[in-house]
């Protein structure tokens, strides 16, 4: 059984035609590019957005139409997976690195969905240390302001050169111990010069899916969602 298959599945049930897509980045919403991929052979017209080169390659591959800002008004409906779910569905996104590009996205969307597995949800954020794009000019300087903040940065790197995001960027891997209001860290983060982005997304989540007891996809609508049809 495939727990990111259940649920990245489930959220094309969302998309109808003529729908401008936001086309998330992971290998959970990799299941619902498939499937969109599938439902657009089978007829369906939709637009793509895509939120990393990664994403735009899957779904060129697929031949989804794809649309860039300019020629768009607004995005329907973003889908996108998270690294970890507050019981407020605040997340923590960017372990893959496209966190400022998924931002862009969820931000302009009218409903933006998140597919996670049930290990993601947590009562309060922090388990998963929060991915932060900085610019590659004095990183050092910006990580010793994350510090006085309460964050531990580390430079995420691969076999021992610097990560780079789709933007040119860095990424700063933090662990905070307490990320119990998060919309003040996420605000305090971005005001540190340096920072591009972080991976704080908090109240843009309209609805969460992810598996009940017997692993069938389940909707989780918060509080404040502002779900839109
Ligand atoms: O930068 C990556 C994104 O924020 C992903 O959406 C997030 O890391 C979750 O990915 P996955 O579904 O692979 O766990």
């Amino acid at each position: 059984m495939n727990e990111k298959k259940i649920v990245g599945e489930k959220a094309v049930d969302f998309i109808k035609d003529g729908m401008v897509v936001g086309l998330g980045t992971g290998s959970t919403v990799y299941y619902t590019i498939l499937k969109l991929g599938q439902l657009v052979k089978d007829g369906l017209s939709i637009q793509g957005i895509p939120s990393s080169i990664q994403t735009k390659e899957l779904a060129q591959k697929l031949k989804i139409p794809l649309v860039s800002f300019k020629d768009i008004n607004q995005i329907d409906v973003a889908i996108d997976g998270a690294d970890e779910v507050d019981s407020d569905f605040n997340l923590i996104k960017g372990g893959g690195g496209a966190l400022l590009r998924e931002k862009i996205i969820a931000s302009g969307a009218k409903n933006f969905i998140v597919v996670v597995t049930p290990s993601k949800m947590s009562k309060t954020l922090g388990s998963f240390p929060l991915p932060v794009e900085v610019v590659p000019f004095g990183y050092e300087m910006t990580a010793k302001h994350i510090k006085t903040l309460g964050g531990k940065p580390s430079l995420r790197e691969i076999s021992g050169t610097p990560f780079q995001t789709d933007n040119g960027n860095y990424i700063l891997d933090c662990v905070f111990p307490n990320l119990s209001q998060p919309k003040e860290v996420e605000t305090c983060l971005n005001l540190i010069p340096g920072v591009v982005e972080n991976g704080l997304f908090t109240g843009m989540t309209d609805l969460v899916i992810s598996l009940d007891g017997r692993n069938h996809a389940v909707l989780l609508e918060s509080g404040g969602s502002k779900w839109k049809q």
